[in-house]
């Protein structure tokens, strides 16, 4: 069994790895930690994990997380590179949810997060957890950056298109909506049901911290700097990501061949399902799964390429894909833990 820390458990995505984790055949749960909770059972605060968890949050002791085979952090940005050198030290695994070990440019990390990098030796070492795309890596690696909820939709969208170079790299749109859960759980005025309900807006049009993460991950796919508009935008649901991306291609010939291309790229991820062109996925379809559904569209003989892709932010946005990295780093079959399907309605 491999031994499990949570830091920040009693956020969405720490409540979700629980969730996740619970049925999990290879995990053991040791340790969960929460300041604001500490001595509270688990299942008192979160009732759905009554008989599933015996355990009562705690504060977070660096003894303690240093006993466990692996720490997940769960946390606000700026608290995993404080914590992340003394667990490396003391050679536990950590998967980091936050972006505290995503963006390789730690200038650009600063800029957008608004603080000195503190842990800069960790953040050169650490791999970016999108398993499509660096699953040997991810073998190997102590510190794994799990990626933002929003790249995580846009890369997978876009990277068949970027890696066979049939696009123009420099002309990418993605168009991003979020239900509230991908905000946290602490409480903002934003967040409120008044305010979000019956209500859908654009928001971070001018820049968003996630646009320097997909324009990392997507230059590398494209083996060259790319131009990339992402707009993200709040919708009245409580999880789900749904984004719409577009593309030109550089001969419009090209369209026939795309979806073999797509089918042929994911044809064995077992979290990737490219369905029928034509399509549109919807969130629900993947609603507490770990799947990324995505569907090809044109518009008559235009040189446009749309790619709608849904994620459930909690699930391949978060939580699922860092138990999907946790199963890639102990050497486990991928999708242990994470079979279920979507729940629907
Ligand atoms: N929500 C989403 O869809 C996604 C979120 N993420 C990322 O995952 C991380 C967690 O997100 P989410 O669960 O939504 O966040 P929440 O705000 O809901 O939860 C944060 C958790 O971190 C703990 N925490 C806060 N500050 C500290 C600190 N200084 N030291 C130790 N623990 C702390 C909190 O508990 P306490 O204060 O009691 O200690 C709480 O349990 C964030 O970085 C977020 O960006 C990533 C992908 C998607
Ligand atoms: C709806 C909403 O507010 N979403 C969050 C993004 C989700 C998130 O937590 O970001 P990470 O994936 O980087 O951790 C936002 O726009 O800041």
């Amino acid at each position: 069994m491999i031994k499990i820390g949570i830091v920040g458990g009693t956020g969405y995505t720490g409540v979700e790895l629980l969730r996740i984790l619970a049925v999990h055949p290879e995990a053991q749960v040791q340790c969960i930690t929460s300041r604001s909770e500490a001595g509270v059972p688990v299942a008192d605060m979160y009732p759905n994990l009554r008989g599933h968890f015996d355990l009562a949050f705690s504060e977070p002791d660096p003894a303690v997380l240093a006993g466990c085979d692996l720490v997940f952090f769960a946390t606000p940005h700026g608290v995993a590179m404080r914590m992340v050198p003394e667990l490396m030290a003391a050679g536990v695994r950590v998967v980091d949810l936050s972006a505290d070990f995503r963006i390789k440019d730690l200038d650009t990390w600063a800029r957008w997060y608004g603080m000195p990098h503190e842990a800069p030796e960790w953040a050169a070492n650490a791999v970016y957890g999108l398993p499509e795309v660096a699953r040997n890596a991810i073998r190997q690696a102590q510190l794994v950056a799990n990626p933002g909820c929003y790249p995580t939709a846009i890369q997978l969208g876009f990277l068949p298109l970027l890696e066979s170079g049939l696009v123009d790299a420099s002309r990418l749109i993605a168009d991003g909506k979020s239900g509230a859960s991908g905000a946290g759980r602490q409480g903002k005025i934003g967040m409120l049901h008044g305010e979000v309900g019956e209500s859908f807006k654009a928001y971070g049009a001018s820049g968003h911290r996630h646009l320097p993460e997909i324009r990392q991950g997507l230059a590398a796919a494209a083996g060259q700097p790319v131009g990339v508009t992402f707009v993200p935008h709040l919708v009245p649901m409580v999880r789900g990501i749904e984004a719409t991306l577009y593309a030109e291609l550089t001969t419009a010939d090209d369209f026939e061949r795309l979806q073999g291309l797509y089918e042929d790229r994911y044809r064995d991820e077992p979290f990737v399902d490219v369905m029928p062109a034509g399509s549109h996925p919807e969130t629900r379809s993947v609603r507490g799964a770990n799947h990324c559904r995505m569907a090809l569209h044109r518009q008559e003989d235009s040189k446009t390429v749309i790619v709608t892709s849904v994620i459930d932010n909690l699930v391949k946005g978060a939580a699922g894909q860092a138990v999907q990295n946790m199963n890639v780093m102990f050497g486990l079959d991928e999708t242990l833990g994470l079979k279920a399907p979507a729940l629907l309605p």
